[in-house]
């Protein structure tokens, strides 16, 4: 079985309404990307929950998959006339059936976090068979690793954590930071997430990585437990809004652990924290800041 695969570049203003009237026409999937991806012109929009994005890439490329005998040259102009501009050109090539969960999987390295830390998925050897390797499949769940949010975490855990630590991971996605601390010897972690399946995924994961640590919703986390360490990779709107809370469960002398903050974020969150926090200097990685501190007592 094959299939026509078609990718049209077109103004980015009216790339939705063209993938749309082509999936009316008969497209069997659209998809729309930057059309400058994965050259040095490719522009990254990030958006925070509950926001608009108002960004629109230079130009957008449309992918659209058609049946093999579709007459595509017929849709494309009709969808052209729909959404109002001149009929574009396109690429088109055929798409051989394969062995999609194989291509799938063959997408997803395992990850090299130091020489004592990888994150391994279940279908592949170990590249470093002696070192802490986290067994972690991508699934529902935000947290594989590859991520640099993620990424600047379990390089802090890594660099940290000397054993004994009681761990408090905060927006715990897939459960890879409390895992990966445990697994470097911290005492005991939980996992709090606001959404469900993040809170099975991460059950999932810890009992595939034989360690036990206590995942739950919010409304389960202990008012007055303090942490050690507490970790947040969740974005800076969430970040802004949580910050007593977070505080309120760090011991004095206890460390925080933020992600998910765009470098342009990075000051306003850090003046936020330093209310309570002796704030280090922030670690950067591909657009995104790691803030730490230490917490003062009250
Ligand atoms: C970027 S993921 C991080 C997952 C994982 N900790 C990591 O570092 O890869 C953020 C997670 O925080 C959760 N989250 C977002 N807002 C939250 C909130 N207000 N309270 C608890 N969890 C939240 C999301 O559901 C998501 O699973």
């Amino acid at each position: 079985m094959a299939w026509l695969q078609v990718s049209i570049d077109a103004d980015s203003r009216i790339a939705e309404r063209f993938a749309d009237a082509l999936m009316e026409l008969g497209a069997l999937s659209t998809a729309i990307e930057d059309a400058a991806a994965g050259t040095e012109f490719e522009q990254p929009i990030f958006g925070e929950p509950g926001e608009p994005v108002d960004q629109l890439w230079d130009k957008s490329r449309i992918i659209a998959l058609f049946d093999a005998d579709a007459d595509v040259a017929v849709m494309i102009a009709a969808a052209a006339a729909e959404a109002g501009m001149a009929l574009p050109a396109w690429k088109e090539e055929t798409v051989e059936a394969q062995d999609w969960v194989r291509v799938t999987q063959a997408q997803f390295d395992p990850i090299r976090i130091s020489d004592r830390l990888w994150i391994t998925p279940t279908w592949h050897e170990s590249p470093a068979p002696d070192a802490i390797n986290l067994a972690l499949d991508p699934g529902l769940a935000f947290g594989t690793g590859s991520h640099p949010t993620t990424r600047l975490c379990l390089q802090w855990l890594d660099a940290s954590i000397t054993g004994g630590e009681h761990i408090l991971d905060y927006g715990c996605g897939s459960g890879i930071l409390a895992i990966a601390a445990l697994k470097l010897g911290a005492a005991d972690a939980v996992g709090i997430d606001i959404d469900k399946q993040a809170v099975t995924a991460s059950n999932d994961n810890a009992a595939q990585n034989s360690v036990t640590a206590t995942f739950g919703l919010p409304d389960t986390l202990v008012e007055a437990s303090q942490y050690d360490v507490l970790l947040a990779n969740i974005l800076a709107n969430p970040l802004r809004v949580l910050g007593d809370l977070l505080a309120s469960h760090v011991r004095p002398g206890g460390r925080i652990v933020l992600s998910g903050i765009l470098d342009e974020q990075a000051e306003e969150l850090s003046r936020l924290y330093s209310q309570w926090f002796d704030m280090d200097a922030p670690v950067f990685d591909e657009g995104w800041t790691r803030l730490t501190g230490t917490r003062r007592s009250v």
